[in-house]
């Protein structure tokens, strides 16, 4: 079966897609719990290779094959590139016909698994290990990566909307992919089409989306790589919002408040009038980030735009000066190879330490042991090794909520106080991947759009089609 160029669309059926059996591979650990369903390491027995099965989550399903997961499947079968995580197949551990009173039932109930190339950590995890620092061309080595991944995505039409760190895939190698499209969304059928607007995780969920914006593009997924950007370079997430309303506070306290000057439109947008602040705010990025390389804090400015006709697309992103200058970003394969880091494991880690401390304290103070919360509370859901995760996981909706686990709270990176560190200078970038600075990257790997068109124009921000931030027609 004939499968597309690296960089253009797979339209071809892809073998494999439900035919075999999860039997067919060997659980060797769980390395992830996402809302929808559990991540193991795997080995195919047949050839041994390392893979990660997603194991979707089906309690809720009665009818069949559950919408975001069919979404999930046929955006990842079409998506052809380097910096995306690579659906190989789809299995089944198909579950009994019929229930105990013969009454048919969803045949997939057993179980489906998604089964995609192994990455030995993410970003989150990555970065909560302990003593762990970035360099300079180290974050512009995995910037490069992220914007490239999803140039690619925005101009075949497909919106992420959950990019955080938790699904920037990083292997040993150094290459990093976008992964998790479980709330991704392909706007090529009808770019006017209204939206929901609860996506994104909270902390890097886009001013627009938090004020009820249903017509979006892809500046959405921009907000959320200026989130990454700024927390790699600071150290610690820039706004850790506990709900919508401060959210928005954070955001307005650091970029300003939104109105008709800076945001053309804002007025209109539902629920402009409820959040609006009361007192003046105004925009203070270049005050708190002073201490950032001026070219860093121009490109942070432009990612961290409030209105998102006037945000940077990914394709101008990715030919910002910073990127290009001294110190430049490294070779991905000269990156240091880590012991598997998953943010699964680094929240195992936390609750562990937390345990320790609290066994520690009750020693000191000859109290009794206490019965571990989620030793009650997995009694009644599920037993067994993978207890921890019950109780740990946060309230239904977390996905549209804060990051989960220890990743959720202050310093996960453990830099240096003005969050540069100047490491790795002169460390230079040998793979050839990016083209030099100002020049076209070659079309194997950003390739051509989708009508053949070169996908290295002129700079542009995004047409704005609707009041609110809409993608217009074309915005790839
Ligand atoms: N291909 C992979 N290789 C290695 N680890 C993976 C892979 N895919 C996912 N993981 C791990 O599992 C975690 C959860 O995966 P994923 O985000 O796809 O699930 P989800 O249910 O959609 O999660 P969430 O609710 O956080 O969005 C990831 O953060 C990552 O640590």
């Amino acid at each position: 079966m004939a499968v597309a160029v690296e960089g253009q669309l797979n339209t071809h059926e892809l073998p494999s897609y439900g035919s075999r059996s999860v039997d067919c591979f060997e659980k060797i650990e769980q390395i992830g719990e996402g809302t929808y369903g559990q991540v193991y390491m795997a080995r195919d027995k047949s050839t041994g290779e390392i893979v990660a099965l997603k194991k979707l989550r089906m309690e809720n399903e009665r009818g069949g094959f559950p919408i975001t997961a069919i979404r999930e499947i046929k955006i990842l079968k079409k998506l052809n590139h380097e910096n995306i995580i690579k659906l190989k197949e789809v299995v089944i551990s198909p579950g009994p016909e019929k229930d105990e009173q013969g009454t048919p039932r969803n045949k997939y109930r057993g179980g489906i698994y998604l089964v995609f190339e192994y990455m030995d950590h993410d970003l989150m995890g990555l970065s909560n290990r302990p003593g762990m620092r970035f360099s300079i061309p180290q974050i512009k080595c995995y910037m490069k990566q992220l914007l490239t991944g999803l140039h690619y995505c925005h101009i075949y039409h497909v919106l992420h909307r959950d990019i955080k760190g938790s699904n920037l895939l990083i292997d040993n190698e150094g290459n990093l992919k976008l992964a998790d499209f479980g709330l991704a969304r392909s706007a090529a059928k009808d770019q006017n089409a209204n939206l929901t607007n609860h996506v994104i995780t909270l902390w890097y969920r886009p001013p627009e989306l938090l004020l009820g914006a249903t017509k979006y593009g892809p500046a959405v997924d921009m907000w959320s790589v200026g989130c990454i950007f700024a927390e790699l370079l600071h150290g610690k997430p820039i706004f850790p919002g506990k709900d919508v309303p401060e959210q928005l506070n954070k955001i307005f306290e650091l970029c300003g408040a939104p109105d008709e000057t800076n945001w053309p439109g804002v007025s209109k947008i539902p629920l402009y009038n409820k959040f609006k602040p009361i007192r003046p705010m105004k925009r203070r990025l270049k005050d708190v980030f002073r201490h950032f390389d001026p070219l860093a804090l121009e490109l942070l400015e432009s990612m961290l735009t409030l209105d998102p006709s006037q945000r940077i697309c990914a394709r101008d992103a990715i030919v910002a000066e910073y990127l290009w200058a001294d110190p430049k970003p490294c070779d991905p394969k000269s990156l240091p190879k880590y012991e598997s880091s998953h943010e699964f494991r680094a929240k195992k880690r936390c609750q562990q330490r937390r345990q320790q401390e609290e066994a520690a304290k009750r020693q000191r103070f000859q109290l009794p042991p206490i019965q571990q919360a989620g030793q009650a509370r997995t009694a009644q859901t599920r037993p067994g090794p993978n207890r921890f995760m019950h109780w740990s996981r946060p309230p239904v909706g977390h996905r549209h909520g804060m990051p989960r686990g220890p990743s959720s709270g202050p310093n996960r990176y453990t830099s240096n106080q003005g969050g540069y560190d100047g490491s790795g200078v002169g460390l230079g970038y040998g793979s050839g991947v990016y083209p030099p600075q100002g020049q076209a990257p070659p079309h194997g790997l950003l390739g051509r759009g989708p009508h053949g068109q070169s996908r290295w124009g002129p700079p542009s921000n995004y047409p704005q089609a609707g009041p609110h931030g809409g993608p217009g027609t074309g915005w790839s």
